[in-house]
């Protein structure tokens, strides 16, 4: 077992449930599950729209190519396309706000106010990480840091995982103790080979042994790599019909890392990070149960949207996550065949999979439809409920595709609103089953 390993498994494992940092978790808890690795489990009768777990970034970073950024007060509001601040990772939508402040000593930070700035400049943009991220923007071309948008990302991803390291060892140890290490490949992939010589050499040195007692080596790279690559939650660019939507920020949450995945899952998370400003931990993000969930249920959440066809979602499974697949939708859509789908060929692979997806849908909806007459297919354990999740659960905004969970409920009376965790759209139970649903 390597040195890394070792630590983990003293930091983790506990009487067979995992310590985890932060407030204790009331309404559910963290079980082993055997071949599914820890787990999150209802430890009581959960309502829909129940919150079940509310959980803050130990580290967030940046998805956004390494660039320099424009001044502050820059008046043309296109430069400020899709900025975030470097903090809080809210839009920053009016360039002219003469709060708006840059890094003193880099142009690779932009914050929403000097109080953000004054935050970060004390955790997350440390003078090592503003070094350091000058240095990788401005890498020699030979590296080809420039042209590889993925390992920019990586190398940011790395830079505040290092920072941690410094600035919160606890913080550290607890990204250390999440899935994901080097040791299943004999050969460190080639990612982090890459990464770590461009670190070692062009960064400023980090101290060889910190105070957590981890040193800067290849074998830790490797699985830093892997830790952020199972357990990331991307936090979203604000939503629209017209435009594909990538990823603002990742984020590290220490509690949340535990959902295991589910392709119709009984849960979903919300994040809110352009709310109002003056909403501290607007990077936290909610999980809330979509329908009632029994005491000793798992908890998942769906790893990516609900739409994706049983081929793609198998594949990125197995290839994000090292999973195969095999929850209750997946075994049914395993017998349905692909190629007899695909249709003509003069099609993009987009077009394909776009009619793939249509089609996938319209033979749920089908189903649906002859489902809803009777309501409690929702807790039956056969085909039905996948059916009866799309036109529930599942948001028919344009292009949107996101997942639908009841707001809170107050008391005991569960909430007729539903909200959409991709568009935030508000929809209500009769206009969803009437098939006109309504959006506010
Ligand atoms: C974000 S972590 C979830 C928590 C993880 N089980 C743990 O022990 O820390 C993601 C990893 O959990 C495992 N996992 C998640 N969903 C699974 C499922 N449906 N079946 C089997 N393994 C799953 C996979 O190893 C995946 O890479």
């Amino acid at each position: 077992m390597s040195t890394v390993m070792a630590r983990e498994d003293r930091l983790l494992r506990h009487g067979g449930e995992a310590k985890i940092r932060g407030a204790p978790l009331l309404v559910v808890r963290i079980a082993e599950i055997e071949g599914r690795g820890r787990a999150v489990v209802a430890s009581e009768p959960l309502r829909a729209g129940q919150i079940v777990i509310r959980d803050s970034p130990i580290l967030l970073y940046s998805a956004l190519p390494l660039t320099i950024l424009p001044p502050p007060h820059q008046p043309q509001q296109q430069h400020y396309h899709n900025l975030y601040c470097s903090n809080c990772f809210r839009i920053l939508q009016k360039p002219s706000i003469p709060t708006l402040v840059s890094c003193s000593s880099c142009s690779s930070a932009l914050f929403c106010g000097s109080n953000c700035r004054s935050v970060a400049l004390s955790s997350s943009h440390t003078p090592w990480v503003c070094q350091a991220l000058t240095r990788l923007r401005d890498c020699p071309s030979p590296l080809q840091l420039h042209h590889h948008r993925d390992r920019q990302v990586q190398a940011r991803f790395l830079v505040a995982a290092y920072n941690l390291a410094l600035v919160s060892p606890s913080d550290f140890q607890t990204l250390l103790s999440l899935q994901g290490d080097c040791s299943s490949t004999a050969q460190p992939e080639e990612a982090a080979l890459f990464l770590h010589f461009l670190i070692s050499s062009l960064c400023p040195p980090l101290p060889s042994q910190n105070s957590t007692g981890f040193g800067f080596s290849l074998e830790l790279t490797a699985s830093l790599l892997a830790k952020d690559k199972l357990n990331a939650f991307g936090l979203m660019e604000p939503f629209s019909e017209d435009t594909q939507r990538s990823v603002r920020a990742y984020g590290i949450y220490p509690k949340a890392c535990f959902f295991n995945h589910d392709c119709l899952p009984n849960a979903c998370r919300f994040d809110y990070v352009d709310a109002d400003s003056a909403t501290q931990h607007n990077t936290d993000i909610i999980v809330r149960v979509i329908h009632d969930v029994p005491q000793g249920r798992e908890i998942c959440l769906s790893y990516f949207p609900v739409n994706l066809k049983y081929s793609d979602r198998q594949r990125r499974l197995r290839d994000d996550y090292g999973f195969t697949c095999q929850c209750d939708r997946c075994k049914v859509e395993a017998n349905w065949s692909d190629e007899e789908d695909l249709g003509d060929d003069s099609n993009s692979d987009e077009e394909k999979d776009e009619e793939l997806m249509d089609e996938d849908l319209d033979e749920h909806m089908d189903m649906a439809d002859s489902a809803t007459e009777d309501c409690s297919v929702v807790n039956r354990d056969d085909d039905f409920p996948h059916a009866y999740f799309f036109l529930r659960y599942m948001c028919n905004g344009n292009n949107c595709w996101g997942t639908l969970a009841p707001l809170p409920p107050s008391g005991v009376t569960p909430s007729s609103a539903m909200e959409c965790n991709v568009c935030g759209n508000l929809k209500y139970y009769k206009e969803l089953m009437d098939g006109d649903a309504l959006h506010q």
